[in-house]
Order: C-alpha cells, then structure tokens, then sequence
C-alpha cells in the first residue's frame, strides 16, 4: 500500500509531476543536470509534456467498477499494468545501488524493467537481483558487431524476455546541461560495466588495460552512427526473442521496423534528449498505430508522468508504456524506496483514472475517452 493510504504523510511527495524539482534539490548537480538535461533548447521535452497536457479525458458515471483491470498481454506474457520502466542508463549517478536497487523495487510493484546497455550495474547482476521477475534487454548495437551478439546471448542466458534496440541515439543530441557540467557518466567509468564484464570486449583489450584504456575502447566501438535497416535484419538473425525498435517517430520507419524483423515499436523522443524541435511522441503515435495494424505491439513514452498520461497513451494507440526519469527521481531521492513509491502513485492514480473514465479494463479504452470537442 502507498504511505499516504495508511494514514502518515508519505516521506515523498506523490506529485508525480513535482519529483523533478525535489530530486534537483538532493541530487549531485552534474548527476541531475544528465538526468534532467534534454537536447538543444528543450523544445522537444516540453512538447513532450504540452502534448500530454493538451488532451483531455471525459469522466463517465454510475458504471459500477470497483477496481479497473489494469492487465495487458505483450509477447504472450501476461502483465499487471500497462508500464514497463524505460531505459536509464548509468543509475549509479542518482544511487550507489543503481539498477539492482531499481529491479528490486520493480519487482515488488510489478512493473518489468527494461535494462539499459549503459547499466551501471551488469546485465547478470541485475537478473540476479530480480530473481524471477521479468525484464528486458534494451541494446545499443555496438559498432564492434562481435560485442553486441556476446550481449545479446548473455540477455537471453540471463532470462531477459525481449531485446529493445534503439535507433534515435546512433549520434548523440546536443545536450547542453550536459555541456556545460562538463560531465558524462560514461567517461568516469560509470554506466560501461556490460561491456568490462564482458570477454569479447576484454579479448580486444590489451592483458594489462586499466580503467582509462576500457574507457576509450567503449567510447569507440559502443555505437554505431552508420547502423542501416540491413543491420536490424542482421540482429533478427541472430536471437528468437521478441526484438523492439525503440526510438520511432515516423509511419514509414515503424514500416520499414517491420519489414526487418521487428516484433514492435516503441515511439519516443528520447525524452527530448536527441533532436530539439522534433515532433512530440504522443503526436506521432496515432500514425504509428495507423502504419503497423492493430495487431503489432506499439509502445510509447517521452513525457509520461500521471496514470492519467498513460490512459491518454493507451487511448491513441499505445498497449503500454515505459516510464521514465520519475523513478530515477525516485531513487536520488530515497534509494530503492524511492523507486517503489514512485511506481505504487503511478499504478494507484492509473487504476483510479481508468475508473473514473467508466473503463472496466483496458480493453476499454480508446480514442472515445478523450473530449474532442464534440460530446452528443
Ligand atoms: C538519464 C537518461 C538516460 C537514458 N538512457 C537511455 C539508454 O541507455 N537507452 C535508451 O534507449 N534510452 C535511454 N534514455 C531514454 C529513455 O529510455 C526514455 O526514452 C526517456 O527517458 C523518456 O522520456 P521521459 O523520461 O521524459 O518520460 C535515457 C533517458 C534519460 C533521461
Ligand atoms: C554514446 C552514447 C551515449 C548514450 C547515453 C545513454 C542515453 O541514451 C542517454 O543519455 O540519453
């Protein structure tokens, strides 16, 4: 149960909309400026949120529901809410526990995790954490092609359920929060201990490499600014899992995803991280749904704070969502605690707006939930 529910005052606010400016409070300044940062001028963050804020539900009365089913089947596996967490990397910047703190909190809330190639923490430590919760494996394709099948085949021994590879970050935005601290997580070390752990990386390592030789090889062959659609056919060959391309905005890019090999989408501005200016996810998503059919997984995310946010998701096409920095926040500010308060508000306000709107479960929903200026 949330704090607030049994009759204290919860030791964090449940405004979900406030936990960034009380993380920037407690948070190390260059840590909060990577996670808060967004590319260029932030217009694209913002619209991330006006398009959010812009929509509008219509409540429905007397329908009886006492508490709304909140499941969704993704992949033949069976969910208790409509939310996966999104990728963050390098969580050691907001908690020395990172992202085994994170899954450990996803895990008692439910909420599967999709695990970041830039992890703080390793792939396996993170499964070991989890136990037997389920958890995705997000890739970066490296452009050592040998080093990005070692991570796949160590997602799928380690029981990570999906690969996720995202495609919006093959060059890096302009992020000048990022510029101006003078810092990046990675270059300190933190956020490459999937790839010094492991031995295809190592092999190309001299014997006696120290830390800063790791760094500068990670900084070469991490991503790959050529990466085509060839390459994602090549990923398709390579595992059985369902494979999600994260980072679509465009109908046509969902299509050609498809035609690869992918198994789903996942719309995103990178939380306004890559290109400033550019078009909002919640914008995009419509013609997304539209491109792909009915039938094909279509997730999203980029702005999503509220239950209610979600619901508008879902109500233009979304199955589910992954929800991002809030729980980063969550864990600056209180550790795993942190992440598992963040999550019960989202889940709480979430089964209370499908309520409210008259959805019984989320089959139920559909652009018919929100106003559009027309209510006979
Ligand atoms: C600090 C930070 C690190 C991120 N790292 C990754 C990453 O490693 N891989 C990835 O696919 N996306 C990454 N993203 C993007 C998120 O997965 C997600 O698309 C974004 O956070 C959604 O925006 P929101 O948090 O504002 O809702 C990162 C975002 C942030 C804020
Ligand atoms: C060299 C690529 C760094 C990407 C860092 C992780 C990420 O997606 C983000 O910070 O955003």
């Amino acid at each position: 149960m949330m704090e607030g529910l049994a009759g204290r005052a919860p030791r964090l606010t449940t405004d979900l909309t406030a936990l960034e400016a009380a993380a920037g409070r407690v948070m190390a300044p260059e840590a909060f400026a990577y996670v808060s940062g967004t590319a260029g001028s932030g217009a694209t963050g913002r619209a991330g949120r006006a398009a959010f804020e812009a929509l509008r539900l219509v409540p429905r009365m007397l329908r009886g529901t006492r508490r709304a089913d909140t499941s969704v089947t993704l992949f033949g596996q069976r969910l208790p809410v409509p939310v996966l967490l999104a990728p963050l990397a390098a969580q050691q910047v907001a908690h020395p526990e990172g992202e085994s703190a994170t899954v450990r909190a996803a895990a008692a809330t439910g909420v599967p995790m999709v695990l970041s190639t830039f992890a703080s923490r390793t792939l396996e430590e993170v499964a070991e954490a989890a136990g037997g919760h389920p958890r995705w494996f997000q890739l970066y394709l490296p452009s050592d092609r040998a080093v990005g099948a070692s991570l796949v085949r160590r997602a799928e021994a380690s029981g990570y359920g999906a690969i996720v590879v995202t495609v919006d970050a093959t060059h890096l935005g302009f992020r000048p929060a990022e510029l101006d601290s003078g810092y990046s997580p990675f270059l300190r070390g933190t956020g490459i201990a999937n790839f010094t752990s492991d031995p295809v990386f190592r092999a190309g390592l001299p014997a006696d490499a120290d830390a800063t030789q790791a760094v500068l090889r990670w900084a070469q062959i991490s991503t790959d600014p050529t990466l085509t659609w060839e390459d994602l056919a090549w990923l398709r060959g390579l595992t059985r899992l369902p494979l999600l391309v994260k980072g679509i905005l465009h109908p046509d890019d969902a299509r050609l995803a498809l035609e690869h090999g992918a198994d789903g989408v996942v719309v995103s501005t990178h939380g306004g991280r890559q290109l400033d200016g550019s078009v909002s996810a919640l914008e995009s998503l419509p013609a997304v749904r539209a491109a792909v059919g009915s039938d094909v997984p279509v997730l999203m995310d980029s702005g999503i704070r509220t239950g209610s946010d979600v619901l508008k998701a879902v109500a233009l096409g979304a199955d589910a969502v992954l929800y991002g920095r809030p729980y980063v926040y969550g864990l600056g500010l209180d550790g795993g605690r942190g992440v598992e308060h963040v999550l019960r508000c989202l889940l709480t306000d979430l089964a209370l707006a499908l309520a409210l709107t008259g959805c019984a479960s989320l089959a139920d929903v559909g652009p018919h939930v929100l106003a559009n200026g027309d209510l006979r």
